[in-house]
């Protein structure tokens, strides 16, 4: 048995630059590991695959990501065995923290390992690919400029850890929803992704969380207030900066301290219902 474990992730921008001919937007992201995880416990057997989740509402079936990722290198590779999961979430769902990607990330990687298959990170990147835009991303983690629709991967040196606080509404956000959306309202600011690579690149937090810019926000923000209102709160409480991760509705605030971090997330799970978390961003995939 192996125990394999995918960290969530955030956005520090997200920009759209256009549609592309398959559907999809090209984007242009800066994304950045978080340290809240999931975990996936995983046996090789004989049989099928199977799957069990500690979310009991979550779909434990063939179109559950880690199951898709399973049967994506089952097939490839023509593996008559099987594998047993089991998935621990902790990373909220459809939150644009990139839960079900980091479990698809997990699992191909736990196939290479179990299966002794030697594949490389770039077989497993486009493999991941293939199941979803950020699954790439989930699989190297660390601090990444991500463009193409997602899966185009520039390493950025690791942002010096961080204190986050995440803020996560009791409302789900679906990410074809939120680009849709995009297209027939636009984004008035967009990020300056040149200015905060090189500052990524000093190391200098505070600047990098001037720069803070994501697109999607205002799209969310449209349908669901209470964005607003939780980011402001983490303005009042002291956060350098506040923004909504990826397609929403989680919305994260960068402390300088563990001390600010620890208000904030006192100020939140005392004036609202969300679901909070006080962690770090973290480096990448060793
Ligand atoms: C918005 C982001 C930002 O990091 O994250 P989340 O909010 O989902 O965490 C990502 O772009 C999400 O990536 P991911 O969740 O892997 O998306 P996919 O499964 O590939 O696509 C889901 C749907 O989103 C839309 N989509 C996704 C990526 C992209 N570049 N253009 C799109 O238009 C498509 O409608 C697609 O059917
Ligand atoms: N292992 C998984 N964990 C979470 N969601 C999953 C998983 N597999 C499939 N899904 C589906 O993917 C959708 C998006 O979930 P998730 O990846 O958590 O959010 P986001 O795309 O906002 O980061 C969910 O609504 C769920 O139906």
């Amino acid at each position: 048995m192996i125990k394999v474990e995918g960290n969530a992730k955030i956005n520090l921008t997200l920009d759209i630059l256009g549609k592309r001919p398959d559907g999809y937007h090209e984007v242009a992201m800066v994304m950045q590991s978080i340290g809240l995880s999931d975990t996936v416990e995983m046996e090789k057997t004989d049989g099928p695959i199977e799957l069990t989740i500690n979310v009991p509402w979550l779909k434990a079936d063939e179109k559950n990501l880690a199951w898709r990722a399973a049967a994506l290198i089952k097939e490839e590779y023509k593996l008559a065995g099987g594998v047993r999961m089991k998935l621990t979430k902790r990373i909220p769902v459809a939150a644009g923290l990139a839960g079900g990607s980091t479990d698809a990330a997990a699992v191909l990687r736990g196939m290479n390992e179990l299966y002794a298959l030697e594949l490389s990170e770039e077989r497993l990147c486009e493999l991941g690919a293939r199941l979803g835009s950020d699954i790439p991303f989930c699989l190297l983690g660390g601090t990444m400029l991500s463009t193409g629709r997602g899966e185009v991967l520039k390493r950025l040196p690791d942002l010096p850890a961080t204190w986050v606080v995440l803020a996560k509404p009791r409302i789900s956000v679906s990410t074809a929803w939120a680009y849709q959306n995009y297209d027939e309202q636009g984004a008035k600011d967009h990020p300056d992704n040149e200015r905060i690579q090189q500052e990524i690149a000093r190391g200098d937090r505070k600047a990098v969380a001037g720069l803070l810019c994501n697109v999607l926000e205002s799209v969310t923000i449209k349908k669901y207030d209470v964005i607003s209102q939780y980011k402001q709160m983490m303005m009042q409480q002291g956060a350098m900066a506040s923004m909504m991760s990826g397609s929403g509705p989680t919305v994260f605030g960068l402390a300088e301290s563990k001390e600010t971090a620890d208000r904030i997330a006192t100020h939140m799970r005392e004036h609202t219902d969300a679901y909070v978390y006080v962690i770090r961003t973290t480096g990448k995939v060793q």
